[in-house]
């Protein structure tokens, strides 16, 4: 089942309107959300980034987040999803394309069940992965349906057999194209600062709230991709990612192409959440 606008319905009952503005221009935001044992991971996080985005843009979410949340456990009880993710957006809605905010025009929202397990074998290897120039907008804080420069990222990286891209503007490390990044650099967590250059990752809030409680020192800060290359270790964290190590970064080995002692550590502690 598929929720559309605030109906559960079958997949084949839905018709996406050409002039919908999520088609159109991408006007609209959205959520990727976690589902362990049957229950969502962080998702009043999750809403509130949404509202935040949806105001951003000045899109009115079509109801409230507790209504909501019923409707989202709805769609999860009756797809029968015991570990995978929830995609849900919000467009703009339907309007004659003009580029202007049409000055009528009801916010769709649509949200569907994914069942897919832990990416394993990638938290306990590690991955690989390529940079490339940050060529997006500068409001990477708005989780928003323009995903063009993150879309041609991640094309690079999958083109050079790499799971992720990292993304570098003007010489500085941001984050990966669907994830966030940390360095480890003389035993301190390093990780861009939460601006509007990067997506403020709930992961990533989650990682820095456990190192804080093992004592381990995380710094916001910018570092360049030579440290990149020189780091401890190095990981990238998102919903649908955890925490994964990286080991190679384009043709450069990471510490010694193995998951660190540190990122274990965090890796362990973000488990224990999720168990
Ligand atoms: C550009 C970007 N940065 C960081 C993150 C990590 O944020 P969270 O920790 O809140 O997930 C994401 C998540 N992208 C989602 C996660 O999976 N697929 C996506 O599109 C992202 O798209």
């Amino acid at each position: 089942m598929i929720l559309y606008r605030d109906q559960l319905v079958e997949r084949t009952e839905i018709h996406i309107d050409i002039e919908d503005r999520g088609y159109q221009f991408g006007d609209g935001v959205y959520e990727v959300i976690r589902v362990y044992h049957q229950q969502p991971f962080y998702l009043d996080a999750h809403l509130e980034r949404l509202k935040r985005s949806a105001e951003a843009i000045e899109i009115n979410l079509p109801y409230g987040f507790n209504q909501l949340k019923v409707k989202l456990a709805e769609l999860v009880a009756q797809n029968q999803l015991v570990q995978g993710n929830v995609y849900l957006q919000v467009t703009r809605g339907v309007a004659s394309r003009t580029h202007h905010f049409p000055v009528k025009s009801e916010p769709i929202l649509v949200a569907y069940t994914q069942q897919n397990d832990r990416p394993i074998q990638a938290l306990n290897k590690g991955v690989h992965t390529v940079t490339t120039e940050d060529i997006r907008w500068l409001r990477c804080d708005i989780k928003s349906l323009n995903l063009l420069g993150a879309v041609l990222a991640k094309q690079k990286a999958v083109q050079q057999h790499a799971h992720e891209a990292i993304l570098v503007r003007e010489g500085v490390v941001t984050e990966g194209s669907s994830t966030n990044l940390f360095i480890v650099e003389n035993g301190q967590l390093l990780t861009h600062p939460a601006n509007h250059l990067i997506l403020h990752g709930i992961t990533r809030q989650i990682v820095i709230s456990i190192a804080e409680d093992l004592q381990i020192p995380v710094k916001e800060t910018h570092f360049s991709k030579e440290q990149l290359y020189q780091a401890d270790e190095c990981f990238i964290t998102s919903t649908t990612m955890e925490v994964c190590p990286v080991i190679q970064v384009d043709d450069r080995e990471i510490g010694r192409g193995q998951p660190g002692k540190i990122t274990r550590k965090l890796q362990n502690a973000f488990y224990q959440l999720i168990s």
